[in-house]
């Protein structure tokens, strides 16, 4: 189907545009009250995650609320463990758990690679809703966590500021740290080709700890993984690869076969096109910038868009919405990216 809005894509794939698209990490998502409203109705976050037609509904809320250039899937990047045979819960205020743990080659024996259309079908049903209700006013993002994210989440079972059990991990049994990686890999890549046959245009791989790692160590344990699912996506749909407080990885990001590189507001725009180069870049507004004023949010977007450009590059925020920001105040910031990026 031809897409009405395809300036994402053509952003991505580095083509001529005549403004900037823009959209915002975490957009399906608690700062909409219509979003509460379909969750409280679904009850639980899990049940409306895996309800194909509720969960296609806050998919689309953001482009019609917000007027956003893309829909990204709402799901989450741990179904993955969930499709591999580790179950999560979701606690209120608290965010994931994983009652059980991974953490020794015995545990692994439980883990199967994940059958997207048995195990992940739901995503896959949500996609197609997505798609045909689109019907093609702007393209549709899948994604899934990078492995070495995943990882964490599955040997750590919740969420940490530091992931010491995850990391220790890596120092002590790196052979285990290998399998499990690799498993994590081999489901991410059938799951996200899945997503791209079920509708979706282009997929981002959020790698939302690689900052706790050393740049010797994500070159050891997180590079290798997400370059697999970059070599296995990248003939299908453009890969964004999001690697939060990587810094120090930017340009290895960027030898990868992705089509754009994000960043978080850590990193400096200048720097980042030089490490770069020739690369659609995405980013990278502090979400807390949108706490402020109408007036110091299109300074801000001012600002960002004029150290970016107008071409490779797509606008969003340095990582996803937080939950407590105004969607007026979203808004501003969307509308501001439009008008200050017509060329
Ligand atoms: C690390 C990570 C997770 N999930 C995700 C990441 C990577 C991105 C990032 O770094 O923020 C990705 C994610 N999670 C969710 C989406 C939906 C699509 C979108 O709008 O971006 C996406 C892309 C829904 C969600 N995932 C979650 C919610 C909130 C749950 C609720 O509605 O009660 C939503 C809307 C829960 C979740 N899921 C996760 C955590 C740590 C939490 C709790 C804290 C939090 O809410 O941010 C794991």
């Amino acid at each position: 189907m031809n897409l009405q809005n395809d300036l994402l894509l053509r952003a991505a794939r580095g083509e001529r545009v005549e403004r900037v698209p823009v959209w915002t990490m975490r957009q399906a998502g608690r700062i909409l009250a219509e979003y509460r409203a379909v969750r409280e109705q679904a009850g639980s976050f899990i049940k409306l995650a895996t309800t194909p037609e509720l969960a296609a509904e806050v998919t689309i809320q953001p482009v019609d609320i917000l007027g956003v250039d893309a829909a990204i899937i709402f799901s989450d990047i741990l179904v993955v463990p969930e499709g591999m045979g580790l179950p999560y819960e979701m606690v209120e205020q608290r965010g994931p758990v994983f009652p059980r743990t991974v953490r020794t080659l015995k545990d692994l024996e439980s883990l199967r690679i994940a059958d997207p259309e048995a195990d992940l079908g739901y995503v896959l049903d949500a996609l197609k809703i997505v798609k045909k209700e689109l019907n093609g006013r702007v393209p549709l993002i899948g994604f899934a966590g990078a492995p070495f994210t995943i990882f964490c989440y599955m040997t750590e079972g919740k969420g940490s500021k530091t992931f010491s059990i995850a990391k220790k991990l890596l120092y002590t049994d790196p052979e285990f740290a290998h399998i499990l990686l690799q498993k994590i890999t081999d489901s991410t890549i059938a799951y996200l080709k899945a997503q791209v046959i079920s509708g979706a245009d282009l997929v981002q791989i959020f790698d939302s700890w690689a900052g706790i790692l050393s740049p010797e160590q994500y070159r050891v344990f997180s590079l290798p993984y997400i370059k697999q699912i970059c070599e296995a996506l990248s003939e299908h749909v453009p890969v964004t690869v999001f690697a939060k407080g990587a810094f120090f990885a930017r340009k290895e990001i960027g030898e990868l076969s992705c089509a754009v590189v994000g960043l978080d507001w850590n990193m400096d725009v200048q720097e980042s096109r030089a490490l770069i180069p020739g690369k659609t870049l995405q980013g990278n507004l502090d979400p807390c910038a949108l706490y402020g004023t109408f007036e110091q949010i299109r300074n801000e977007v001012k600002k960002m868009v004029d150290q970016f450009g107008t071409q490779r590059y797509i606008a969003n925020l340095g990582h996803g919405v937080y939950p407590d920001t105004p969607p007026d105040n979203v808004r501003c910031f969307i509308d501001a990216v439009k008008e200050f990026s017509q060329v």
